[in-house]
């Protein structure tokens, strides 16, 4: 097909394969277009742009040199790929991303075949990239077969265990697999740790050794067009770090660092690497976090994740709002009480902002410690510090405490230390998706003998909980809240200390009873206005803990009412599940009451806005309005849609 010469070249791509068609010159205006459009892209839909646009120039080699989806690429984290995604046919629905029914903002199997393993929690892709190295030596995939296993992590997602515990694996099994650390000297925050300075001082000026094995003889080994790049990648590699870094101690080939912005030491060396890797390679690529957009480039967090803004200004449009975050209402009052008590200190695991810690970091340094990627040693360090004597605050989302969880059981609720867990993100959490909802934490924490469960109805409910967590020296102690604004409640200058395994009524009706856990609770009150007008007036409690359970209450709400309900944010196994043991230990099934729990249905939701897929989950206010009818039996005048 004739183009016109002004036609820009990454219109020229429907797929992986058209780069090959293009000249080094040519694939370096790829990648200038390819910034573009991602920057254009997501100034419509928010998102994560700033690791994209440090992977620009990457991206696109990767896919020139390699055969994308038989090479599987795997990227860590994957907030990184929506270049990918333009490059890999997925450009005419990249203006979707994050949205209801468009492209997931991470990489999914089900989305394309050029995203061979679905990510989004970090660090890993060397596992699941050694996964496909192993499958492929031993005959998996057969009818397409796998080529290269090459995973792409970052600097941040580097630090977490999981990665070195993939590392030192694939040392051992010395299978041809390549890992290129994205080096760009940011995680969401600025990175932390050992390994951030020891990376910061490969690339600071120590001293180089040769590349003799890989560069010996190597542009001969090539075909002719690559033997001119075949040259440069070899006077580069003469000069590059080899040897005794730490990555060679675990069995890679350490090769860098590279300019990841200059096409023309990435090329040639990446086609090297291609020809001649025999066992585990590592490849250190150096970019900037943001690169190609002032905007992202000034910004603190480098453009990490935006909403929508203004291309030109870089503005981003924001909703106003009358009430603060769960997050920083929490921030705020752990700040108020590390005043009064020099004992509360703070655990993030890198997301200090996400989590309100960095108020806590600002006015106490020394007692607030971001962990780095690393939610497994963040808990069992919070454990030590409880043992130590200290009052920790755990401040995690609740996806992510996932990832610590043995942590959560063997080290802090056998050993009833009174960690504080602080689960944000609790429930469903929109653009994100099903890798961020905070579905289980209440299932997997209130099975645990010994553990204090609590979530808040609205963010005075959570500084009472803050407050109440403070005080609780006798064992660990959780409590859940959601992203996002509260409801606009007065909020009490400080929390007050609740009392353990104690709910609250909030109105009294008659027949049937509606028992809410967390932030459902307005969505309730919502229903019972339309409720009460068909003269149906349920009483609402607040159970405030699913652990312990107020029995008292529950008893009372069970005898009293012909019906009892129960709702909450997260899936079966949790608050309702517990209630319905207690009811059935009790014998209260046996007298006729009908129950209901309203909880998360079995399926993981894609992203859309949390309230969308509340209503997919069926846990709206119409959705509580019809249970009610439905369980007193009454018949339903069908809504016009
Ligand atoms: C297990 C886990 N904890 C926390 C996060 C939140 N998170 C997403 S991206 C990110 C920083 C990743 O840094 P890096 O790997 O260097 O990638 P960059 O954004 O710098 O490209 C963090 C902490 C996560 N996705 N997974
Ligand atoms: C990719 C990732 O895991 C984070 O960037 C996450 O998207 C942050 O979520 P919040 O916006 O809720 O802080
Ligand atoms: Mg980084």
């Amino acid at each position: 097909m004739s183009q016109r010469p002004d036609t820009p070249l990454l219109d020229r791509v429907t797929e992986p394969a058209d780069l090959k068609r293009f000249s080094d010159a040519e694939l370096r205006q790829v990648a200038h277009e390819l910034r573009a459009e991602t920057i254009s892209a997501v100034s419509e839909t928010g998102g994560h742009l700033g690791a994209g646009l440090g992977v620009v120039e990457l991206t696109v080699a990767l896919h020139a040199i390699w055969d994308a989806p038989k090479d599987r690429i795997v990227w860590d984290v994957s907030h990184q790929t929506y270049p990918h995604k333009i490059l890999t046919g997925r450009r005419d629905r990249i203006r979707t991303l994050r949205q209801k029914g468009g492209l997931s903002g991470f990489t999914k199997r089900s989305e394309s075949p050029y995203d061979p393993f679905g990510a989004a929690h970090s660090s890993t892709s060397i596992s699941a990239a050694l996964g496909f190295a192993v499958a492929r030596d031993l005959g998996g995939a057969p009818e397409h077969g796998i080529g290269d296993a090459i995973a792409v992590i970052g600097d941040g997602a580097m630090s977490a265990g999981m990665a070195f515990e993939a590392m030192n694996n694939a040392g051992a099994l010395k299978k041809r697999l390549i890992v290129i650390l994205n080096d760009n000297d940011m995680s969401i925050a600025p990175p932390v740790g050992a390994l951030s300075s020891y990376l910061s001082r490969l690339y600071a000026g120590a001293p180089f050794q040769e590349l003799k094995a890989a560069a010996k003889g190597m542009a001969s080994l090539l075909p002719p067009p690559f033997q001119e790049g075949a040259k440069r990648a070899k006077d580069m590699l003469k000069s590059l770090a080899v040897g005794g870094t730490l990555f060679e101690e675990l069995g890679f080939s350490y090769i860098g660092p590279l300019d990841g912005h200059d096409m023309s030491q990435l090329l040639p060396v990446l086609r090297t690497v291609k020809a001649r890797a025999q066992g585990p390679v590592l490849i250190h690529v150096v970019t900037k976090k943001g690169k190609g957009y002032a905007p992202a480039e000034r910004a603190i967090d480098r453009g990490h994740a935006t909403g929508k803004f203004d291309v030109v200004s870089g503005e981003q449009k924001k909703a106003p709002s009358n009430a603060p975050s769960y997050t920083s209402v929490f921030g705020k009052e752990l700040v108020r009480l590390a005043a009064e008590d020099p004992k509360i200190v703070a655990v993030t695991a890198a997301m200090p902002d996400g989590t309100g810690l960095n108020l806590m970091a600002e006015r106490y340094p020394s007692r607030c410690f971001d962990v780095g990627i690393a939610e497994q040693h963040g808990v069992t360090f919070a454990a030590g510090l409880a043992a130590g004597g200290m009052k920790p605050f755990c401040a995690m989302y609740s996806t992510f405490l996932q990832r610590g969880y043995d942590q959560v059981v063997h080290d802090v609720a056998i050993q009833r230390l009174p960690v504080r867990f602080a689960v944000d993100r609790a429930g469903l959490v929109g653009a994100d998706g099903a890798t961020h909802a905070g579905s289980f934490d209440v299932a997997y924490l209130a099975n645990l003998p010994g553990f204090v469960v609590m979530a808040a109805a609205d963010e005075a409910e959570l500084k009472h909980m803050v407050a109440t967590a403070a005080a609780h020296d006798s064992g660990p102690i959780a409590f859940r809240y959601p992203r996002g604004e509260g409801v606009g409640v007065e909020l009490p200058a400080k929390g007050e200390v609740l009392e353990i395994g104690r709910g609250r009524l909030i109105r009294e009706g008659a027949r049937v009873a509606i028992l809410s856990f967390g932030t459902r609770l307005s969505e309730v009150m919502t229903a019972c206005e339309a409720l009460d007008a068909r003269g149906i007036t349920p009483t609402v409690a607040d159970a405030r803990f699913a652990k312990p359970l107020d029995r008292d209450l529950i008893l009372r709400l069970a005898r009293d009412h012909e019906a009892l309900i129960t709702i909450e944010e997260g899936a079966v196994g949790g608050f309702g599940s517990h209630v319905a043991q207690l009811l059935a230990e009790e014998g209260v099934f046996d007298h006729g009451l009908k129950y209901r729990s309203m909880v998360l249905p079995d399926v993981f939701i894609d992203q859309s806005t949390p309230e969308d897929m509340y209503a997919t989950a069926a846990m709206n206010a119409p959705d509580i309005e019809a249970k009610v009818l439905e369980v007193l039996g009454v018949a339903q005048v069908k809504r016009k849609a």
